[in-house]
Protein backbone atom coordinates (compact mmCIF):
# COMPACT_ATOMS: atom_id res chain seq x y z
CA UNK A 1 0.00 0.00 0.00
CA UNK A 2 1.73 3.02 -0.88
CA UNK A 3 2.35 5.71 2.02
CA UNK A 4 0.42 8.71 2.23
CA UNK A 5 0.96 11.50 5.09
CA UNK A 6 -2.62 11.63 6.71
CA UNK A 7 -4.83 8.70 5.42
CA UNK A 8 -8.89 8.81 6.35
CA UNK A 9 -11.93 7.03 6.52
CA UNK A 10 -12.82 8.57 3.43
CA UNK A 11 -9.88 6.91 1.39
CA UNK A 12 -11.79 3.08 2.32
CA UNK A 13 -14.59 1.39 1.18
CA UNK A 14 -15.64 -0.58 4.25
CA UNK A 15 -16.59 -4.19 4.06
CA UNK A 16 -17.29 -7.28 5.80
CA UNK A 17 -16.72 -7.37 9.84
CA UNK A 18 -13.94 -9.91 10.48
CA UNK A 19 -14.49 -10.07 14.19
CA UNK A 20 -14.28 -8.40 17.48
CA UNK A 21 -11.50 -7.64 20.33
CA UNK A 22 -11.67 -5.92 23.29
CA UNK A 23 -10.87 -2.62 21.76
CA UNK A 24 -12.62 -2.49 19.01
CA UNK A 25 -13.87 -4.19 15.56
CA UNK A 26 -12.17 -5.56 12.72
CA UNK A 27 -13.44 -5.18 8.57
CA UNK A 28 -12.01 -6.00 5.42
CA UNK A 29 -11.37 -2.81 3.53
CA UNK A 30 -10.55 -1.79 0.49
CA UNK A 31 -8.31 1.24 -0.30
CA UNK A 32 -9.83 3.06 -3.12
CA UNK A 33 -7.35 4.42 -5.11
CA UNK A 34 -5.21 1.13 -5.58
CA UNK A 35 -8.05 -0.96 -4.94
CA UNK A 36 -5.44 -2.85 -2.20
CA UNK A 37 -7.42 -4.99 0.25
CA UNK A 38 -6.55 -4.87 4.12
CA UNK A 39 -7.91 -5.25 7.55
CA UNK A 40 -9.39 -2.31 9.16
CA UNK A 41 -9.49 -2.19 12.66
CA UNK A 42 -11.64 0.53 14.10
CA UNK A 43 -10.84 1.54 18.32
CA UNK A 44 -13.22 3.60 20.00
CA UNK A 45 -11.46 6.36 22.00
CA UNK A 46 -13.96 6.36 24.55
CA UNK A 47 -12.85 2.72 25.18
CA UNK A 48 -9.51 3.56 25.33
CA UNK A 49 -10.62 6.18 28.07
CA UNK A 50 -12.30 3.29 29.88
CA UNK A 51 -9.02 1.12 30.22
CA UNK A 52 -6.63 3.81 30.26
CA UNK A 53 -5.39 2.23 27.33
CA UNK A 54 -3.61 5.16 25.27
CA UNK A 55 -0.23 4.48 25.99
CA UNK A 56 -0.56 1.06 25.21
CA UNK A 57 -2.14 1.43 22.28
CA UNK A 58 0.66 3.88 21.24
CA UNK A 59 3.19 1.62 21.74
CA UNK A 60 1.88 -1.43 20.40
CA UNK A 61 1.38 1.10 17.21
CA UNK A 62 5.25 1.88 17.63
CA UNK A 63 6.24 -1.50 17.96
CA UNK A 64 3.97 -3.54 14.85
CA UNK A 65 4.83 -0.21 12.72
CA UNK A 66 8.57 -1.36 12.96
CA UNK A 67 8.22 -4.64 12.35
CA UNK A 68 8.71 -6.17 9.03
CA UNK A 69 8.90 -10.11 9.21
CA UNK A 70 6.97 -12.42 6.70
CA UNK A 71 4.72 -14.16 9.88
CA UNK A 72 4.39 -10.61 11.52
CA UNK A 73 0.63 -9.11 10.68
CA UNK A 74 1.90 -5.98 9.05
CA UNK A 75 0.37 -2.78 10.28
CA UNK A 76 0.31 -0.35 7.27
CA UNK A 77 -0.74 2.96 8.89
CA UNK A 78 -2.98 4.37 11.13
CA UNK A 79 -5.30 7.76 11.49
CA UNK A 80 -7.82 8.78 13.83
CA UNK A 81 -11.04 11.38 13.79
CA UNK A 82 -12.78 12.32 16.77
CA UNK A 83 -14.23 9.78 18.20
CA UNK A 84 -12.09 6.50 16.85
CA UNK A 85 -8.57 5.20 15.91
CA UNK A 86 -8.64 3.13 12.92
CA UNK A 87 -5.46 0.40 12.22
CA UNK A 88 -4.60 0.06 8.71
CA UNK A 89 -3.66 -3.44 8.50
CA UNK A 90 -2.55 -6.45 6.59
CA UNK A 91 -5.53 -8.93 6.04
CA UNK A 92 -5.11 -12.37 6.70
CA UNK A 93 -7.71 -14.30 4.48
CA UNK A 94 -7.85 -17.88 6.06
CA UNK A 95 -8.54 -15.91 9.77
CA UNK A 96 -7.47 -17.39 12.98
CA UNK A 97 -5.53 -20.48 13.57
CA UNK A 98 -6.97 -21.40 16.98
CA UNK A 99 -10.67 -21.92 14.66
CA UNK A 100 -8.72 -24.13 12.59
CA UNK A 101 -7.30 -25.95 15.58
CA UNK A 102 -10.63 -26.57 17.16
CA UNK A 103 -12.32 -27.83 13.80
CA UNK A 104 -8.92 -30.66 12.99
CA UNK A 105 -8.79 -31.05 16.93
CA UNK A 106 -5.04 -31.43 16.67
CA UNK A 107 -2.30 -30.42 13.72
CA UNK A 108 -0.28 -33.42 11.81
CA UNK A 109 3.29 -33.05 12.63
CA UNK A 110 4.20 -31.56 9.46
CA UNK A 111 1.13 -29.06 10.05
CA UNK A 112 2.76 -28.04 13.98
CA UNK A 113 6.12 -28.47 13.14
CA UNK A 114 5.73 -25.69 10.22
CA UNK A 115 3.61 -23.33 12.55
CA UNK A 116 6.26 -23.81 15.30
CA UNK A 117 9.07 -22.90 12.49
CA UNK A 118 7.56 -19.95 11.29
CA UNK A 119 6.57 -18.71 15.18
CA UNK A 120 10.47 -18.84 16.12
CA UNK A 121 11.27 -17.44 12.61
CA UNK A 122 9.44 -14.66 13.68
CA UNK A 123 10.21 -14.66 17.64
CA UNK A 124 14.19 -14.30 16.59
CA UNK A 125 13.25 -11.26 14.45
CA UNK A 126 11.84 -9.62 17.29
CA UNK A 127 13.71 -10.72 19.64
CA UNK A 128 16.90 -8.99 17.39
CA UNK A 129 14.52 -5.44 17.52
CA UNK A 130 14.43 -6.62 21.51
CA UNK A 131 10.84 -6.70 21.07
CA UNK A 132 9.04 -9.15 23.18
CA UNK A 133 5.63 -10.52 22.33
CA UNK A 134 4.21 -11.97 25.39
CA UNK A 135 1.60 -12.60 24.61
CA UNK A 136 1.66 -15.29 21.79
CA UNK A 137 -2.06 -17.59 22.27
CA UNK A 138 -3.66 -19.17 19.31
CA UNK A 139 -5.94 -16.03 19.31
CA UNK A 140 -3.23 -13.89 18.19
CA UNK A 141 -2.41 -16.18 15.23
CA UNK A 142 -3.84 -15.62 11.57
CA UNK A 143 -3.29 -17.27 8.64
CA UNK A 144 -2.99 -15.73 4.89
CA UNK A 145 -4.40 -16.84 1.77
CA UNK A 146 -1.64 -19.27 1.74
CA UNK A 147 -1.78 -20.93 4.85
CA UNK A 148 0.90 -18.49 6.45
CA UNK A 149 1.14 -18.05 9.83
CA UNK A 150 0.96 -14.39 10.85
CA UNK A 151 1.21 -12.78 14.56
CA UNK A 152 -1.29 -10.28 15.33
CA UNK A 153 -2.35 -8.00 17.76
CA UNK A 154 1.08 -6.85 19.85
CA UNK A 155 -0.75 -5.82 22.93
CA UNK A 156 1.38 -7.12 25.28
CA UNK A 157 4.92 -6.52 23.33
CA UNK A 158 7.49 -4.49 24.75
CA UNK A 159 10.64 -2.85 23.69
CA UNK A 160 12.88 -4.40 25.95
CA UNK A 161 16.63 -4.22 26.42
CA UNK A 162 16.39 -4.95 30.44
CA UNK A 163 14.15 -7.06 32.43
CA UNK A 164 10.35 -6.65 32.57
CA UNK A 165 8.07 -7.13 35.59
CA UNK A 166 4.53 -6.27 34.50
CA UNK A 167 2.33 -8.97 34.49
CA UNK A 168 0.41 -10.34 31.33
CA UNK A 169 -0.97 -12.97 29.24
CA UNK A 170 -3.47 -15.66 29.86
CA UNK A 171 -2.77 -17.84 32.67
CA UNK A 172 -2.34 -21.35 30.16
CA UNK A 173 0.68 -19.28 28.20
CA UNK A 174 2.72 -17.51 30.88
CA UNK A 175 6.13 -18.86 31.69
CA UNK A 176 6.90 -19.67 36.07
CA UNK A 177 8.89 -16.20 35.89
CA UNK A 178 5.57 -14.64 34.70
CA UNK A 179 3.58 -16.30 36.78
CA UNK A 180 5.76 -15.26 40.06
CA UNK A 181 6.01 -11.90 38.85
CA UNK A 182 9.62 -11.93 39.04
CA UNK A 183 12.27 -10.52 36.87
CA UNK A 184 11.70 -11.64 32.59
CA UNK A 185 13.23 -11.35 29.36
CA UNK A 186 12.88 -12.53 25.87
CA UNK A 187 12.55 -16.19 26.74
CA UNK A 188 9.32 -16.06 27.92
CA UNK A 189 8.45 -16.54 24.41
CA UNK A 190 10.33 -19.43 24.10
CA UNK A 191 8.13 -20.98 26.90
CA UNK A 192 5.45 -20.08 25.06
CA UNK A 193 6.54 -21.50 22.03
CA UNK A 194 6.86 -24.90 24.13
CA UNK A 195 3.14 -24.44 24.99
CA UNK A 196 2.07 -23.78 21.77
CA UNK A 197 3.96 -26.61 20.21
CA UNK A 198 1.90 -29.24 22.82
CA UNK A 199 -1.59 -27.32 22.29
CA UNK A 200 -0.85 -27.96 18.33
CA UNK A 201 -0.30 -31.18 18.47
CA UNK A 202 -2.66 -32.57 21.32
CA UNK A 203 -4.89 -30.08 20.72
CA UNK A 204 -5.42 -28.74 24.54
CA UNK A 205 -2.42 -26.76 26.51
CA UNK A 206 -0.31 -28.71 28.43
CA UNK A 207 -1.03 -27.17 31.81
CA UNK A 208 -4.82 -27.01 31.72
CA UNK A 209 -6.73 -27.62 35.12
CA UNK A 210 -10.08 -27.24 36.69
CA UNK A 211 -9.32 -23.71 37.46
CA UNK A 212 -6.92 -20.82 37.23
CA UNK A 213 -4.74 -21.71 40.14
CA UNK A 214 -4.62 -25.56 39.38
CA UNK A 215 -3.20 -24.31 36.00
CA UNK A 216 -0.54 -22.20 37.95
CA UNK A 217 0.03 -24.89 40.36
CA UNK A 218 1.33 -27.47 37.15
CA UNK A 219 2.91 -24.50 35.31
CA UNK A 220 4.64 -23.83 38.86
CA UNK A 221 5.63 -27.59 39.33
CA UNK A 222 6.73 -27.57 34.81
CA UNK A 223 4.10 -31.06 35.61
CA UNK A 224 3.99 -31.93 31.72
CA UNK A 225 2.79 -35.05 30.95
CA UNK A 226 2.03 -36.57 27.10
CA UNK A 227 -1.05 -38.39 26.94
CA UNK A 228 -0.79 -41.25 25.07
CA UNK A 229 -3.17 -40.66 21.81
CA UNK A 230 -2.66 -38.56 19.55
CA UNK A 231 0.31 -40.54 19.18
CA UNK A 232 3.02 -37.96 19.06
CA UNK A 233 6.96 -38.56 18.04
CA UNK A 234 9.54 -38.60 20.53
CA UNK A 235 11.72 -35.73 18.35
CA UNK A 236 8.35 -33.87 18.84
CA UNK A 237 8.17 -34.81 22.66
CA UNK A 238 12.20 -33.83 23.17
CA UNK A 239 11.65 -30.14 21.54
CA UNK A 240 8.55 -29.38 23.79
CA UNK A 241 10.89 -30.98 27.23
CA UNK A 242 13.63 -28.70 25.56
CA UNK A 243 11.44 -25.36 25.95
CA UNK A 244 9.18 -26.28 28.98
CA UNK A 245 12.14 -25.60 31.31
CA UNK A 246 11.44 -23.59 34.30
CA UNK A 247 15.21 -22.37 34.16
CA UNK A 248 14.68 -19.50 31.53
CA UNK A 249 18.18 -19.57 30.67
CA UNK A 250 18.24 -23.31 30.05
CA UNK A 251 15.39 -23.19 27.40
CA UNK A 252 16.10 -23.58 24.02
CA UNK A 253 17.03 -20.85 21.73
CA UNK A 254 14.88 -19.61 18.86
CA UNK A 255 17.83 -20.59 16.50
CA UNK A 256 18.37 -23.94 17.55
CA UNK A 257 14.97 -24.28 17.50
CA UNK A 258 14.53 -23.90 13.47
CA UNK A 259 17.99 -26.48 13.91
CA UNK A 260 16.07 -29.10 15.85
CA UNK A 261 15.49 -32.72 14.29
CA UNK A 262 11.95 -32.34 14.56
CA UNK A 263 11.32 -28.91 12.64
CA UNK A 264 13.65 -29.82 10.03
CA UNK A 265 12.47 -33.30 9.09
CA UNK A 266 8.62 -31.84 9.30
CA UNK A 267 8.61 -28.00 8.67
CA UNK A 268 7.75 -26.98 5.08
CA UNK A 269 9.72 -24.90 4.33
CA UNK A 270 7.53 -22.35 2.00
CA UNK A 271 5.98 -21.98 5.63
CA UNK A 272 2.44 -22.74 4.15
CA UNK A 273 2.12 -26.60 4.35
CA UNK A 274 -1.19 -29.19 4.49
CA UNK A 275 -3.28 -27.77 1.63
C1 LIG B 1 -5.20 -2.88 19.37
O1 LIG B 1 -5.30 -3.76 18.26
C2 LIG B 1 -4.08 -4.12 17.68
C3 LIG B 1 -4.26 -4.98 16.44
O2 LIG B 1 -4.99 -6.13 16.81
C4 LIG B 1 -5.49 -6.93 15.80
C5 LIG B 1 -5.15 -6.81 14.47
C6 LIG B 1 -5.77 -7.63 13.50
C7 LIG B 1 -6.71 -8.56 13.91
C8 LIG B 1 -7.02 -8.71 15.27
C9 LIG B 1 -6.40 -7.88 16.21
O3 LIG B 1 -6.64 -7.93 17.54
C10 LIG B 1 -7.39 -8.99 18.08
C11 LIG B 1 -8.85 -8.79 17.72
O4 LIG B 1 -9.28 -7.69 17.42
N1 LIG B 1 -9.64 -9.92 17.70
C12 LIG B 1 -9.25 -11.16 18.36
C13 LIG B 1 -10.92 -9.98 17.01
C14 LIG B 1 -10.80 -10.00 15.52
C15 LIG B 1 -10.01 -11.15 14.97
N2 LIG B 1 -9.47 -10.87 13.66
C16 LIG B 1 -9.52 -11.90 12.74
C17 LIG B 1 -8.86 -11.65 11.43
C18 LIG B 1 -9.13 -12.40 10.32
N3 LIG B 1 -8.38 -11.96 9.29
C19 LIG B 1 -7.61 -10.92 9.72
N4 LIG B 1 -6.72 -10.17 9.04
C20 LIG B 1 -6.09 -9.21 9.71
N5 LIG B 1 -6.31 -8.93 11.02
C21 LIG B 1 -7.20 -9.66 11.72
C22 LIG B 1 -7.89 -10.69 11.07
N6 LIG B 1 -7.39 -9.40 13.02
Amino acid sequence: MAAKEEWSISDFEIGKFIGEGKFGKVYLAREKQSGYVVALKVIFKAKLEKYRSHAHLRREIEIQHGLNHPNVLRLFAWFHDETRVFLVLEYAARGELYKLLKSLHHFSEKRAATYVSSLAGALAYCHEKHVIHRDIKPENLLLDIEGRLKIADFGWAVQSNAKRHTMCGTIDYLAPEMVEKKEHDHAVDNWTLGILCYEFLYGVPPFEAEDEYGTFRRIMKVDLKFPSSPAVSVEAKDLICKLLVKDSSKRLSLQKILKHPWIVTHADPSGSCCD
